[in-house]
């Protein structure tokens, strides 16, 4: 294992080099978002070179595009795949039931539509991601520019109605200006500390004029695979009951840790 990277990186890493051991020639394979998933795409890449490895992925914003692309990893659109073997994505939060908070990296929605159209998601993680409860980690919200205030008043309406003790409802922000996704919209950030019933908020939220998706991924993901910083990765399955409990060792490798600023 690379000495240099922090105990954070070479738990992201080994989860992701265990990740792409799934993937197989002829796979078309979802590629997630975020400092996990662009060690995945690396360890991907590196599969691809070394083994001939054949694959296609579908990238799920711009940055992952790029990464991909200039790693020699083929890409393509979900229209053109339609449909996919594997999805590989990091996540913000799991609880035990592998139900997820994402969109930390404003990505959630193209995250979601790809995920969704995969017949199996395994997400990447490091151990800090590992919760009883989601929503220690704030839940982003993707809703469309036109009415955005509005929208949010909505939103925390809603949370009223709910009885949701905290509320915060905050736009993100890219320096002065709202932060603008890959589908031209904007996110707001919900700051509620503990979400009692997930699946209930995930479906009341994109009943709201001007919500177009949330971070919450319920039943979607079948496999999370995490990593510590010591290489030891663990699977967790909760439908196949499948698990591992190994250590992985690595040498360095000037071709996949080169310059990831992800
Ligand atoms: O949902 C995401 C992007 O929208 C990411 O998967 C999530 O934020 C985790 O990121 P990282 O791997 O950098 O911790």
């Amino acid at each position: 294992m690379p000495a240099d990277l922090s105990p954070i990186d070479k738990a992201k890493f080994v989860a992701a080099k265990r990740a792409v051991d799934f993937v197989e020639t002829g796979m078309k394979i979802g590629l997630g978002t975020g400092s996990t998933s662009a060690w995945m795409v690396r360890c991907l890449a590196e599969r691809i070179r070394e083994e001939g490895l054949k694959v296609v992925g579908v990238p799920t914003s711009t940055r992952t595009a790029e990464l991909a692309r200039s790693l020699g990893v083929p890409v393509t659109s979900l229209d053109e795949a339609k449909w996919l073997d594997l999805t590989i994505d990091g996540a913000d939060e799991f609880d035990p039931q592998l139900n997820l908070i994402k969109g930390g990296g404003a990505a959630l929605l193209q995250e979601k539509i790809v995920a969704t159209a995969s017949d199996q998601m395994i997400v990447i993680a490091d151990a800090a991601k590992d919760v009883a409860n989601l929503g220690a980690f704030p839940l982003p919200v993707e809703i469309i520019p036109f009415g955005w205030q509005t929208t949010k008043a909505l939103i925390e309406e809603m949370l009223v109605s709910m009885d949701v003790l905290n509320r915060d409802v905050t736009l993100r922000m890219n320096g002065d200006a709202p932060l603008v996704t890959d589908e031209a919209n904007y996110i707001v950030d919900l700051h509620l500390k503990r979400i009692g019933n997930p699946r209930q908020l995930s479906l009341v939220l994109n009943q709201i004029p001007g919500v177009v998706e949330n971070g919450l991924f319920i039943d979607i993901c079948d496999k999370v695979i995490i990593g510590h910083g010591d290489g030891r990765v663990v699977l967790r399955d909760i439908n196949s009951g499948e698990t591992f409990d190994e250590r992985i060792e690595f040498a360095d490798s000037d071709n996949i840790f080169a310059d990831l600023d992800d």
